[in-house]
């Protein structure tokens, strides 16, 4: 049988219902997808392969998902470090994005944190960001896949006036990628208290007409909930299931602060979590009780947020950060073991951002977004378990070879569908640009 494009590994771990590594195993790909995955004898003696990649002491896992990210905020790392949320984001981030965040700021930042991510094996992000269609058009130039977000917020800015225009913006990016093979949407209004409950009441129906996810910031901070029940009587999830926002459509980022009849109900109700971890320790946040909302039924995946709270978009990073969370959350050192840990940036971020069926594992029939890693550095030696290595041991570094619907977008560790050189000379111009910007502000 002829195939386009054969691997062969000397681990691959599918991230499937067993959690397997395969032993000297291969991956077949055709048209873009996975046509099989058996072992590498029996790949050699029944296909017949154009392209055939040997990959000696690497591990082969579906590629990563960053199911929480504004990526063009990479523009913005390091500008505001060592401050909480609120005084981050009205003191310093607000501003600077009124003043910078135009088209060619979105489409440099979104070019900055894509070639990060690629190169750290992440093949698919989660986005909420202004200009959603230019980080789409970016993202499918790259060769990157993108859920886009169709941004909603209650305060104007270059993007929109208000949340009608928003929502029209948004609804026309949908039309715009509508059977797309990477480029898919979600409704993504910032939070409750920047989203009034007009607002949020339309992008649910619309949610629910076009059946597609919403992607909200939610119980990120303390402060949130003592506002809400200032304000609203309730607190912020209350609020949303009391507007029927509760469902397996909800995708709720942060969830910091949450007590034991919240994590019942948002079990009951099939939302799913987005953790970020490092954003929540940055910020000093809070903690995502992982563990017990995982035991209560909860699905939740990972995602970094932006590069502006983290600092940086290496999921592998942020794997290893949320393994060693929940045990020290927790207090149980058997809390997320690697191949849980993995699945959260995998299979459980494609079914929170409704795509298992095309990506998330590397199983007959989906998508080849597929990333290899080399487990023969030093720090990744001797080897046991190559899950527990991936998880606690290994470093973007040794991401090697990235291929998204069977095209080759990392090669021997570089980005082959950027160009880097002239992408970090606009980065440094951003750079000085708004560091003149941010000094003239503080000496005003
Ligand atoms: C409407 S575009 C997204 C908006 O979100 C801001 N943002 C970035 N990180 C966070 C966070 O952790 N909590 C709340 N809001 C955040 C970003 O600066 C954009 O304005
Ligand atoms: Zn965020």
């Amino acid at each position: 049988m002829h195939v386009e494009l054969l691997i062969h590994a000397d681990w691959i771990i599918p991230v499937d219902a067993d959690n397997r590594t395969l032993v000297n195993h291969s991956l077949a790909i055709n048209d873009g997808r996975i046509i099989a995955v058996l072992p590498r004898q029996d790949a050699v003696a029944q296909l017949n392969a154009a392209t055939v990649v040997e990959l000696p002491g690497h591990v082969l896992i579906p590629g990563l998902i960053n199911a929480h990210t504004h990526a063009a905020m990479s523009l913005l790392r390091g500008l505001a470090d060592d401050l909480p949320l609120m005084t981050w984001l009205n003191q310093h981030i607000w501003p600077a994005e009124q003043r910078w965040v135009d088209p060619s700021f979105v489409a440099d930042g979104t070019q900055l944190a894509i070639a990060e991510m690629l190169r750290g094996g992440v093949t698919c992000f989660n986005d909420m960001y202004f200009f959603p269609e230019i980080t789409a058009q970016v993202a499918a130039e790259a060769g990157m896949r993108l859920v886009a977000g169709m941004i909603v917020v209650d305060f104007p800015t270059r993007y929109a006036a208000d949340a009608d225009c928003y929502l029209q913006r948004g609804l026309e990016l949908h039309e715009q990628y509508r059977g797309h093979s990477l480029v898919t949407t979600a409704f993504a209004p910032h939070s409750p208290y920047t989203v009034s409950d007009t607002a949020l009441m339309r992008v649910r129906d619309l949610a629910n007409k076009l059946d597609v996810p919403i992607h909200i910031h939610l119980h990120e901070t303390s402060d949130e909930i003592t506002q809400a029940l200032k304000t609203q009587g309730k607190r912020p999830l209350a609020c949303l299931d009391q507007m029927g926002l509760l469902n397996p459509h909800l995708m709720a980022v942060h969830m910091t602060q949450l007590d034991d009849h919240e994590i019942v109900r948002l079990a009951a109700t099939g939302a799913h979590v987005i953790h970020c971890p490092e954003s929540n320790l940055k910020l000093a946040s809070g903690f995502c009780p992982v563990m017990k909302l995982q035991r209560a039924g909860v699905n939740v995946a990972l995602g970094t947020d932006g590069a502006a709270s983290n600092n940086d978009l290496n999921m592998l990073g942020e794997l290893r950060t949320a393994a060693l969370l929940a045990k020290g959350v927790s207090g149980d050192a058997a809390a997320l073991p690697a191949p849980q840990a993995l699945r959260m940036a995998t299979i459980n971020a494609a079914q929170a951002l409704g795509i298992s069926a095309n990506t998330g594992s590397l199983e007959i029939s989906k998508a080849a977004d597929v990333v290899a890693i080399d487990l023969r550095d030093p720090h990744t030696q001797p080897l046991y378990h190559p899950s527990s290595q991936l998880v606690y041991a290994a470093s973007s570094h040794q991401v090697r070879q990235v291929w998204i619907n069977g095209r080759q977008v990392v090669r021997d560790g570089a980005v082959t569908t950027l160009a880097m050189d002239s992408l970090l000379t606009r980065v440094q111009a951003w750079q000085e640009k708004i560091a003149a910007g941010d000094e003239a502000l503080s000496i005003e």
